[in-house]
């Protein structure tokens, strides 16, 4: 890929067209191929042929010369355009080239990503350094520009500033601003962000909302301001109503909103029938809810709900294509277009057997074949924490009874603890335990303590957080130290310890957020943390959720933000994080 142009260079476009003379041979050709036509809505016959990354041409004919290409007999299958997932969050504890890999074994070749992990971390250079890197995948990767790090950041305005966002948003992989969790700062008056989003429109990009529970009035409000997308709706009439008010509609199924079946059901019961302006996102799940599958098992719910096939497909597909203005380049097997190509044994089986991407095969008869380039993440300053401090003797005082009520995987209310908080080791009997964030440079820390997360918990850190500031819970301060002691040991990850004795731990060398593992192991490792969790009184079913979103201001109602112990409807600090001296080692 060539940045002068918008994909291809002339030299390439010459070389395509030369193919359709006979000049040049394709690199393969689909013969036979059932495929489905996005704008007729219908099933074809036809030869595709392939050169490069590009579908040259769809029709009956074959080359003229039969030498010199690859021929793929495709009888008996189904070719259907390669998923599209419009709303991935790239570094849920897998990485965007791990997320990469799995996705498109299941048929997901588009990524369109969420930028605020690589914003946070790196300056804007090195970051779109990365992102040129990541054009040698065989996925096709896109982003979108954040406005706001939905937490409360001391130096916010240093860090979400208009220079960077404007840098962002030029920049030709990223395809919309958001998503906007920080949309009541800008009803309440935030011009610089209103600025952003009309940055936004002026480049002919998109803004993705982020409006849970958000009134039939407000909706419009943003949509006013320019938003133009939602993936928040929770019932079908919450669906219906953003589309009243002009909203395209990203229907949701993620590892705490599973949604997608009501969302349909009730689409259907209210009486819509088009659904050309709606589509499917798996919104930043964590790997094990892809363990079977990723946007193919959203289209299979919807075949199950009766939804025409092409409807399906194009929900996963053409409809998303359309709507960031890439109708030339995805979402239909047609002539011009990427060559992401799935092949299916049967027309209601989303899954595909073999799978094409950029012209390549990743899968073939059920075979992975993708080929990852390598990338040395730490040329892009991605790299296992360093944490040269360690946690002292002063950190381990928990004296404020003001704590976080978790009621389900995300969601916490304000409660006051009557429990006597002087002891070294909290009872097993109830479910409050300690609960500590410390900055990851060692500079502050906020102790307070969270009821509802488990019942029978040692000692837990993690550095995986929504900020990427350290989270330690326990009941028992010893335990809490070894898992903190080991997790800044591995250079980051999670770490569960009971009496001092390592339970399980998940490394996390990519800036302690992201994993180096393959899907596969990771999904494993995930599961495990889970179950035993679970078996230590956690009721939900995501604790990387759980964790992330500790400090997410975006969701109700008290929060631990680098800023403080954070009330969000009255956007308060409760309590003001403890300064300490890192003892640096
Ligand atoms: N707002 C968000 N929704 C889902 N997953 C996320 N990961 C990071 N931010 C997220």
């Amino acid at each position: 890929m060539d940045n002068k142009n918008y994909r291809w260079s002339n030299k390439q476009i010459r070389n395509h067209v030369k193919v359709l003379d006979g000049v040049i041979h394709p690199n393969m050709v689909l013969k036979n191929a059932t495929y489905l036509n996005t704008y007729l809505h219908q099933w074809l016959v036809a030869n595709i042929w392939i050169y490069d990354d590009r579908i040259v041409y769809v029709g009956e004919y074959l080359p003229e010369n039969s030498c010199g290409y690859e021929e793929i007999d495709c009888q008996g299958q189904y070719l259907v355009p390669g998923y599209i997932e419009p709303h991935a969050h790239p570094d849920q504890l897998y990485n965007p080239l791990t997320l990469a890999k799995h996705a498109g074994q299941f048929g997901t070749t588009t990524l369109i990503s969420d930028n605020l992990g690589i914003f946070l971390e790196l300056t804007t250079q090195v970051a779109f350094e990365l992102l040129n890197k990541f054009r040698e995948l065989p996925s096709t990767m896109y982003w979108w520009c954040r406005f706001d790090a939905q937490t409360e950041f001391p130096n916010n305005d240093e860090i979400f500033n208009t220079e960077d966002v404007t840098s962002w948003l030029q920049h030709e992989s990223v395809l919309q601003g958001g998503e906007l969790t920080g949309w009541p700062k800008l009803l309440n008056g935030d011009d610089q962000m209103l600025s952003w989003l009309q940055e936004t429109k002026r480049l002919h990009k998109k803004v993705e909302g982020h409006l849970p529970g958000a009134s039939e009035r407000t909706l419009a409000k943003l949509m006013l301001m320019g938003t133009d997308c939602d993936h928040e709706a929770m019932t079908g009439q919450e669906a219906l109503t953003r589309l009243m008010q002009g909203y395209t509609v990203s229907l949701r199924h993620s590892s705490i909103r599973p949604d997608l079946d009501i969302l349909i059901k009730e689409l259907i019961e209210l009486g819509v029938q088009k659904f050309d302006r709606f589509f499917f996102t798996t919104d930043g799940s964590h790997p094990h809810f892809y363990e079977n599958g990723m946007t193919d098992e959203l289209i299979k719910i919807a075949i199950n709900h009766g939804i025409p096939l092409t409807d399906a497909y194009n929900m996963a597909s053409f409809n998303i294509a359309r709507y960031y203005n890439m109708e030339h380049l995805h979402g239909s097997i047609a002539t011009g277009r990427i060559a992401n190509i799935n092949f299916l044994e049967s027309k209601n089986n989303p899954t595909p057997i073999s799978v094409l991407a950029k012209g390549k095969w990743i899968k073939q008869d059920r075979k992975d074949k993708f080929v990852s380039p390598s990338i040395e993440w730490n040329k892009y300053q991605i790299s296992p924490l360093h944490l040269n401090w360690s946690l002292e003797e002063d950190d381990w005082s928990f004296s404020t009874s003001n704590g976080i009520h978790l009621i389900n995987n995300v969601i916490t209310k304000p409660y006051e603890s009557s429990i006597d908080l002087s002891k070294e080791e909290l009872s097993f009997e109830d479910d409050e335990c300690f609960l500590m964030m410390v900055g990851r440079d060692g500079s502050w820390r906020i102790n307070t303590l969270v009821k509802g997360f488990a019942q029978q918990l040692g000692g837990f850190a993690s550095s995986y957080s929504g900020t990427g500031d350290i989270i330690i819970i326990g009941k028992r301060k010893t335990d809490m130290l070894t898992a903190f002691d080991r997790m800044r040991k591995i250079g980051g990850g999670m770490v569960l310890v009971e009496e001092n004795h390592i339970l399980h731990e998940i490394s996390l060398p990519l800036t302690g957020i992201m994993s180096d593992l393959d899907m596969g192991f990771l999904i494993k490792k995930e599961k495990k943390m889970i179950e035993l969790f679970k078996e230590r009184g956690y009721k939900y079913n995501d604790i990387a959720f759980t964790l992330l979103f500790f400090s997410a201001t975006h969701l109700p109602f008290i929060r631990l933000t680098p800023s403080g112990l954070y009330d969000v409807k009255n956007r308060k600090v409760l309590a003001s994080p403890t300064k300490r001296v890192p003892a640096f080692h």
